[in-house]
């Protein structure tokens, strides 16, 4: 029997992951996969309950497991703690102590959505792109990280990779190029940063054995600018953790809304943690709004690489497409078309499950 690890954690996260767990299971039933389902606290919820965002038994359960399926963490009730009990260190934690060092964020135009985004038509049309984020090093994760003097006027941050955590995954982002139109964009600021030049040069080295990959590397800063001006030239991405961290919010904005954005966090070995790229999102939480499609896409992603379920995979990402292709979207997505119908997270979620039964097979 396989393993489900679910760690809701606060604001939206339970309400989205409660909707990716229904269709779950609703496809197991279908296939007759025999899987389990085990809940576990991080974040605020589990600083509230055990006075640690990332408390022994939810590591011991998450390497326990087959795949992890995360909601998000944070929330206002929380910020005013010091800043070793805040509930984003437990999310931080969890990547690190579980190895994922590999985090992929799709980024689909949809076409039903392309209206949704406040960028042109002309430039998001067939956008199609994964943004391949470090996710275990670099600006998160350097110490020291402290405030200094006697008055705490002085604050450091560190931004530290060793040449392995770069190669792992650029080789990962080379991986992946090859699985797609073998073209690969290294993002970094290299004209500013030792650690960027050290990436540079990984990236040239690993790319000597991916002559197929057509390679270029670009500054940060530019290419904030060219994700909303061209972001047709993509295919994969790769890039240090806070670079990869607001590239993809930004490049949410491509699809529509930050609740459209999934992501799979991976290591060498098929176990992974799936999760939405947005937060806990304290602005709608309890409302019973949210939008649950990054969600639902992250646990097609957990089907693929972490239960070898294609099939199923497919099955999800094309109920999303057909329900979206109704008209039916929550309140966060802008359609225009004539069929428009909004909905709660939990009527989204019943369209996707009924249109995943509708589906036998995959057109
Ligand atoms: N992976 C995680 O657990 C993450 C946690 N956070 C935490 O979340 C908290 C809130 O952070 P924010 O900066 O507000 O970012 P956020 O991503 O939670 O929200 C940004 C905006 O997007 C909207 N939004 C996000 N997801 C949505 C969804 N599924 N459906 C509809 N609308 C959605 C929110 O309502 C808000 O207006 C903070 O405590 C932050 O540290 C932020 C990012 C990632
Ligand atoms: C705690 C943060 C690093 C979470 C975040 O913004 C993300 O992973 O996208
Ligand atoms: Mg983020």
């Amino acid at each position: 029997m396989k393993t489900i690890t679910v760690l809701p954690g606060d604001g939206i996260g339970p309400e989205v992951t409660t909707s990716a767990v229904r269709v779950l299971r609703a496809l197991f039933e279908k296939s007759g996969r025999d899987v389990q389902f085990i809940e576990k606290k991080i974040g605020g919820a589990a600083i509230d309950t055990f006075g640690t965002p990332l408390p022994q038994e939810t590591i011991d359960q998450c390497h326990n497991s087959d795949a992890i399926l995360l909601g998000a963490v944070g929330g206002p009730k929380w910020n005013a703690q010091s800043m070793n009990v805040r509930p984003e260190q437990g999310l931080l934690g969890i990547r690190k102590t579980m190895g994922l060092f590999a985090n992929l964020r799709p980024v689909e135009a949809f076409d039903t959505l392309i209206d949704s985004s406040p960028i042109k038509r002309s430039f998001v049309e067939h956008v199609n792109f994964v943004i391949v984020r470090e996710l275990t090093g670099g600006l998160y994760f350097g110490r020291p990280s402290e405030r200094r003097g006697a008055h705490h006027e002085q604050v450091v941050d560190t931004l530290s990779y060793s040449k392995n955590e770069i190669e792992r995954v650029v080789e990962k982002a080379f991986q992946l190029a090859m699985k797609r139109n073998k073209k690969l964009t290294s993002i970094d600021k290299a004209n500013v940063l030792e650690s960027s030049r050290m990436w540079r040069e990984l990236v040239n080295q690993i790319a000597e054995r991916y002559p197929e990959v057509t390679v270029s590397h670009q500054l940060v800063d530019s290419a904030a600018m060219q994700l909303i001006t061209n972001p047709a030239q993509f295919d994969v991405l790769v890039t240090e953790n806070m670079f990869g961290d607001i590239l993809s919010d930004e490049a949410s904005v491509i699809t529509g809304s930050l609740g459209m954005m999934p992501s799979a966090s991976l290591r060498s070995d098929k176990v992974g943690l799936y999760e939405p790229a947005h937060g806990s999102a304290p602005d709608i939480a309890g409302q019973g709004i949210a939008n649950p499609l990054a969600t639902i896409l992250s646990a097609a992603l957990l089907l693929r690489y972490s239960l070898d379920m294609d099939q199923e995979a497919a099955q999800i990402e094309k109920a999303v497409r057909n329900v979206l292709s109704q008209g039916y979207h929550t309140c966060d997505l802008q359609m225009e078309q004539p069929n428009n119908h909004i909905v709660n997270t939990a009527e989204i979620t019943d369209l996707v499950i009924n249109a995943v039964n509708e589906n036998q097979t995959i057109a």
